[in-house]
């Protein structure tokens, strides 16, 4: 069994990936992933200029998961250019994904148009879903924004680009959320971030578990695991099937990736686990995917990619 995959003309080894914001701050960071058993890497979030981002404790791992408000801590996106552009010479077999989440709709086409103007020939994700800079509401939840949003940038933007969604809870969201994507040459949609602004509390001192926001975060790991299945079986009903299914979300092993691809997922990205047990979490995914294929008799990703049943 092989786990390799592709997204539009891009090819990997290797359907594990790091999701954005985890492990991937610095070069280090980066690096590392790209030493990893992982297909390949996304670096976290950038905004033009750095960011220090919020106060800390701003993650905590849960019993089922994470809570973090990060606040979009990141190094800058002439960094993370910076990383691509020499990551690109030094592995051109291994296409990577640069993550931007610009605050205002000016700051993510200023950041579209530097990349574009530059040599980057990897996939750019837009993300549209950080729940965690205050006073910043996500744009992933505002349609007319998304709309307004997507409309600027692919008047100019030419280069492999896809979308990070929040999580839905409401049909008629997916079909109006699909309903924009299609109208739009994406080559992915990344489904989900973190469920947005949930809460937990330390029993010791009946105190919120992180400082930010009173101690409002989003919420990742297994927690996450039926409602990122939910958003990436209804995306991949409803999106044109030129647009590609990035999973993300509640894998914390072989069997979670395999659910994620069942409901349609080209990709699978790995962010509480991955926080947690280190890189060497792909080894082990890896291992535990190619157990569950090897049961259900399937060689390849493509084999059962999508091929979710439901009862007649
Ligand atoms: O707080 C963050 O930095 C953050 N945290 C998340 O859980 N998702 C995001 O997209 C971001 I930009």
């Amino acid at each position: 069994t092989d786990l390799h995959t592709s997204i539009d003309k891009f090819q990997f080894n290797n359907v594990f990936m790091n999701a954005s914001g985890v492990r991937c701050y610095t070069k280090d960071e980066l690096d590392e992933l790209a030493q990893s058993d992982a297909g390949t890497l996304v670096t976290k979030s950038a905004t033009q200029t750095k960011r220090l981002g919020n106060p800390s404790p701003r993650y905590a791992p849960l019993e089922l998961g994470s809570i973090n408000s990060m606040g979009l801590p990141n190094e800058g996106l002439e960094y993370y250019l910076d990383y691509a552009l020499d990551f690109q010479k030094a592995h051109p077999e291994k296409p990577i994904f640069l993550s931007v989440a610009g605050l205002s709709m000016e700051e993510n086409l200023a950041m579209a148009h530097t990349i574009e103007n530059s040599d980057f020939n990897g996939l750019v994700e837009f993300n549209l879903s950080c729940p965690n800079v205050p006073g910043k509401p996500q744009t992933g939840y505002d349609f007319d924004r998304t709309q307004e949003v997507l409309t600027n940038l692919f008047d100019f933007f030419t280069k492999p680009a896809g979308v990070k969604l929040p999580p839905y809870f409401d049909l008629a969201q997916f079909d109006q959320m699909a309903t924009i994507l299609n109208q739009f040459p994406l080559k992915f949609v990344n489904s989900i971030n973190s469920l947005g602004n949930g809460l937990m509390i330390d029993p010791e001192t009946d105190t919120a578990l992180i400082k930010p926001k009173g101690g409002f975060g989003g919420i990742g790991g297994a927690y996450a695991k039926p409602i990122a299945l939910a958003n990436v079986r209804a995306f991949a009903q409803r999106l044109d099937p030129k647009i590609q299914l990035i999973g993300t979300g509640g894998v914390t092993n072989g069997r979670d990736a395999y659910d994620l691809i069942l409901a349609g997922a080209s990709l699978v990205q790995v962010g509480t686990l991955l926080q947690e047990e280190g890189t060497v979490a792909f080894t082990r995914l890896t291992r535990e995917l190619r157990a569950v294929m090897q049961t259900k008799g399937y060689n390849a990703i493509s084999d059962f990619r999508g091929q979710l049943k439901v009862l007649s």
